[in-house]
């Protein structure tokens, strides 16, 4: 039975705990990870394990179980995202949410959201500090900007794929990788983010449960496993979905819809299985379409790796000064 994902609007009413609560003390002490990156993310004092310390400012979303608002600290001004998950939300969501809490507390990349801190009340609320990600997602910056060019989508490839070489050389699976699980800022900075769904494999060649994830970019072996690579193990299955993601960045839709058009979970499947993977319009450069074919291998074995990937033309060149004024503009 597939566990698609389902948002849901939750009537929340999470007012923040009250102040100098024991209870709100995080029981994985600060910092998490060790604050020697420098990655541009807010300076933060080594401990911010307080709720009240914390001013909410607005609601950035809500996801499955909760809402993700900007706050800022009260000491230093700087500004984060919290996201709160409500005790009462059902046993898949606080699953998740327990997952997430355990990948962001082993991560410590430039291409990975950063996570501030923890804090979690017995029987109570849990709250995930994060750096605050001022441009959205990939997912709102093609609806407000619409489709992104090469050019931009090249430097996003590239901190994306690192971002991935990263998790997996940490035997850690995404398993959604969508426009919208890649936070952006206002440097152009892409950051994968939304670890409900993740897993650490513990040996290489563990399966994976499949039906996990956004159905729609999910990747053939997942729903079938024998005749598109034997094994699913999620590594590949990540590669699949980061092609499907640059694909629709670029032509606006999702590639295995025509445009505008809405589909079911079967159809979705039959089109994904037995149809051919799809290609990118032949305006686009050779390079592009190149990369878009290693990523959209039905066999997931003839599939490229993050790493491999990172040598693709498509995103070898760095091509970050070329790129700057078209960033500005976005
Ligand atoms: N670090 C962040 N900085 C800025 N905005 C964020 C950050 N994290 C999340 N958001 C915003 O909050 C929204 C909700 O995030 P959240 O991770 O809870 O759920 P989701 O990914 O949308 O859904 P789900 O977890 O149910 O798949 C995101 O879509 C994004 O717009």
């Amino acid at each position: 039975m597939a566990l698609v994902r389902q948002r849901r609007n939750l009537n929340l009413r999470l007012p923040l705990p009250l102040p100098d609560s024991a209870d709100c003390r995080p029981r994985f002490p600060l910092p998490l990870p060790s604050a020697s990156i420098t990655d541009g993310a807010a300076a933060t004092s080594n401990e911010i394990d307080r709720l009240s310390d914390l001013e909410k400012l607005k609601v950035l979303g809500h996801g499955n179980g909760g809402t993700v608002y900007q706050v800022r600290h009260k000491i230093t001004s700087a500004i984060y995202a919290l996201k709160i998950v409500h005790p009462d939300c059902d046993t898949n969501s606080r699953r998740n949410i327990l997952r997430e809490m355990e990948i962001l507390r082993r991560t410590d990349s430039p291409f990975i959201v950063r996570c501030h801190g923890i804090i979690e009340k017995p029987f109570g609320d849990i709250a995930i500090l994060m750096e605050y990600m001022d441009a959205g997602t990939l997912d709102t910056l093609l609806k407000s900007h619409g489709t992104l060019s090469e050019l931009s989508l090249s430097t996003i490839t590239r901190q994306v794929l690192n971002g991935l070489h990263y998790l997996h050389s940490q035997k850690i699976v995404h398993r959604d990788i969508k426009p919208a699980n890649l936070l952006v800022n206002q440097n152009m900075e892409v950051k994968i983010a939304d670890f409900g769904v993740s897993r650490i494999m513990c040996r290489s060649l563990e399966p994976c449960d499949s039906y996990v994830g956004t159905c729609a970019y999910m990747s053939p072996e997942r729903f079938d496993p024998d005749t598109y690579g034997s094994n699913y193990n999620g590594y590949a299955a990540d590669i699949w979905s980061l092609g499907l993601t640059l694909f629709e960045l670029c032509v606006g839709h999702f590639p295995f819809l025509p445009s505008g058009q809405r589909s079911n979970w079967a159809t979705l499947m039959c089109a994904i299985c037995f149809g051919e993977p799809p290609s990118l319009p032949e305006t686009t450069s050779e390079e592009f379409q190149s990369f878009i074919n290693c990523c959209l291998q039905k066999d997931s074995n003839k599939r490229w790796t993050a790493l491999q990937l990172l040598s693709h033309p498509f995103v070898a060149k760095d091509r970050g000064s070329e790129n700057q004024s078209e960033i500005k503009s976005l």
